[in-house]
């Protein structure tokens, strides 16, 4: 299958050090990869720089088989002020601003409850985002990346303060959107628990370079 993102031979240097240097892989295809390597390896830097290719169309290193409104990225850290006033419908719907153009109001409400319902967010819908747990936040971030209909998701490190019970609840979640959306998933970790039990391959970054390995045969 033609892969989703290929990296060739690119040098990825920031101010006094070289993060990367004749980096290649293949991300492929409808398939979960987990992206590891140590802390400061560059993992997010490395993300960064890629949506930064695609948002200018630079192509000599990088190329994408989607267009940049087709990729959603989850940063690692938010700044939701507890006190803030905006409920978690709210600020999922604010996914569907990009498609909503082309939708009926109707439409854009069923996707909406369609998609609160997939990431278990109904009950909870009118409540306010910054008194969501940990779990709920996360789960409402994804639910705003799947309004913009993406083909490939990137989340950075979005387990990183989740519980044992938590973290396992993402990943089904995140596995079972994968399939029901034909998605792509990118996700940073650390957690070798995770890339073990979810992964279907490791982008794993070392010593400058990245090695692709599949997890399918486990
Ligand atoms: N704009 C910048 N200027 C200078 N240094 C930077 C810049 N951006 C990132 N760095 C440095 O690049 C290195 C890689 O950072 P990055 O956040 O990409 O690593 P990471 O692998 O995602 O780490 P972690 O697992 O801790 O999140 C770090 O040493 C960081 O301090």
């Amino acid at each position: 299958m033609k892969p989703i993102l290929t990296v060739q031979e690119l040098d990825l240097v920031i101010p006094n050090r070289t993060l990367f240097s004749k980096l290649s892989f293949e991300i492929p295809q409808g398939a979960l990869t987990c992206i590891t390597g140590e802390n400061g390896v560059g993992k997010t830097t490395l993300v960064k720089h890629l949506l930064q290719d695609l948002t200018s169309n630079y192509t000599a290193h990088t190329h994408f088989a989607v267009s940049r409104d087709e990729v959603q990225y989850v940063p690692q850290h938010r700044s939701i002020d507890d006190e803030y006033p905006l409920c978690i419908r709210d600020f999922v719907a604010f996914g569907l601003k990009k498609r909503s153009f082309f939708r009926h109001k109707k439409e854009n409400e069923a996707k909406l409850a369609q998609i609160l319902a997939e990431t278990k967010l109904t009950q909870i819908q009118i409540q306010p985002l910054g008194r969501a747990s940990g779990g709920e936040k996360q789960r409402a971030y994804l639910a705003q990346a799947l309004c913009a209909d993406p083909k490939l998701l990137i989340l950075d490190e979005a387990t990183a303060s989740l519980d044992t019970t938590n973290k396992h609840e993402l990943l089904r979640l995140l596995k079972q959107v994968m399939q029901q959306h034909g998605l792509t998933i990118l996700f940073i970790t650390h957690d070798p628990e995770l890339i073990e039990m979810y992964a279907d391959y490791e982008l794993h970054l070392e010593n400058q370079r990245g090695t692709l390995i599949s997890k399918e045969a486990k």
